[in-house]
């Protein structure tokens, strides 16, 4: 399978419609995969419409988040992520950097892992095992944040037969390696950046994503998300109401041998006003070995990485960013 190189130069997202989703139809659903894998190919993101997480699951979310970045930031530090050993937890402004080159980024964050609704997490989640910390004095915080992590897992998990598909595998392809859902949920929260804004100081700085692909809920109305095309300029990924944002990451990348395109990104929030996102990022089970598909090896396209698990992986990027 060859990368395009040709028409890596895109200028703008794609949104490609998930209704034909729960169809069996095998028409249809190769010609799903067929915009999918153009996308992957070309752009790395692509909006989806009419997916399966519900309005109000969006909204009870944003709320809870809303109410928890109004916490004093004394009551937020007792969750610092850089705490705990797992990665869970609270970042405080400038708490991380995404961009070595950056000095720090410009947002608030809390990130929980896999936890099931009676309090559950699971022990054998390798290098990122280890339980959730959840804020006191906000009720109903945690069912709130669960409930979206739950709904986004499950459409994670209907993605993997059509990116299966759209590598021309079989549908289950990747269903023994996504056994235990290895996925990072964040809530994100940018202050507005007005006047001159220091390149080095910014929402997120630009980045990868570390694992498969990435769920993304963005505020309507705030411009903030940019994706960098191959001719390195910054496409706008405009924020279209009722729609979420799908991007893929480095494990794609690595298993694609960069068939499947881990496209850096950036956000600045210039609005004037608050921005919030809610990303879930959809790894592969931690102790899967990241080896490239072997129809995307070629002569002319030789292995470009090292075998590494996909939670060594994570983990070394994730203690990067949070030195
Ligand atoms: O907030 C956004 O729009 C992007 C967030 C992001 O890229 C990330 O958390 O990896
Ligand atoms: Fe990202």
């Amino acid at each position: 399978m060859e990368t395009n190189a040709e028409s890596s130069g895109f200028q703008t997202i794609p949104v490609i419609d998930l209704k034909a989703l729960s169809m069996t139809d095998a028409h249809v659903r190769a010609k799903l995969a067929k915009e999918v894998r153009e996308a992957c190919i070309n752009v790395g993101f692509f909006y989806v419409k009419n997916h399966t997480i519900p309005e109000s699951t969006i909204s009870g979310t944003v709320e809870a988040a809303k109410k928890f970045f109004s916490l004093p930031i004394s009551s937020k530090m007792t969750l610092d992520i850089h705490k705990s050993t797992n990665f869970k937890g609270y970042t405080a402004l400038l708490g991380e950097n995404s961009n070595p080159e950056n000095r720090a980024d410009l947002h608030e964050g809390f990130d929980i892992g896999w936890e099931d609704m009676s309090g559950l997490h699971r022990a054998d989640d390798g290098v990122m095992s280890g339980a959730n910390i959840w804020p006191d004095g906000i009720p109903g915080f945690r069912e709130a944040v669960l409930e979206y992590y739950h709904a986004a897992v499950q459409l994670g998990q209907s993605l993997f037969p059509l990116f299966a598909l759209a590598l021309g595998l079989p549908e289950d392809f990747f269903d023994d390696k996504t056994t235990k859902p290895a996925a990072i949920m964040r809530l994100l929260y940018y202050p507005p950046q007005t006047g001159v804004v220091d390149d080095r100081v910014i929402g997120i700085g630009a980045h990868t994503d570390y694992e498969c692909f990435t769920i993304l809920w963005q505020q309507d109305d705030i411009q903030a998300l940019q994706v960098l095309n191959k001719d390195g300029k910054w496409i706008d990924a405009v924020p279209i109401p009722g729609t979420l944002v799908i991007n893929l990451g480095d494990q794609f990348a690595r298993w694609t041998n960069d068939v499947f395109k881990s496209t850096v990104h950036r956000a600045v929030n210039r609005s004037g006003i608050e921005r919030y996102s809610i990303p879930l990022f959809f790894g592969s089970d931690y102790d899967v070995k990241l080896e490239p598909i072997p129809s995307c090896v070629s002569e002319d396209n030789p292995p470009k990485y090292e075998t590494i698990t996909a939670g060594e992986y994570v983990r070394s990027r994730l203690e990067a960013t949070f030195y």
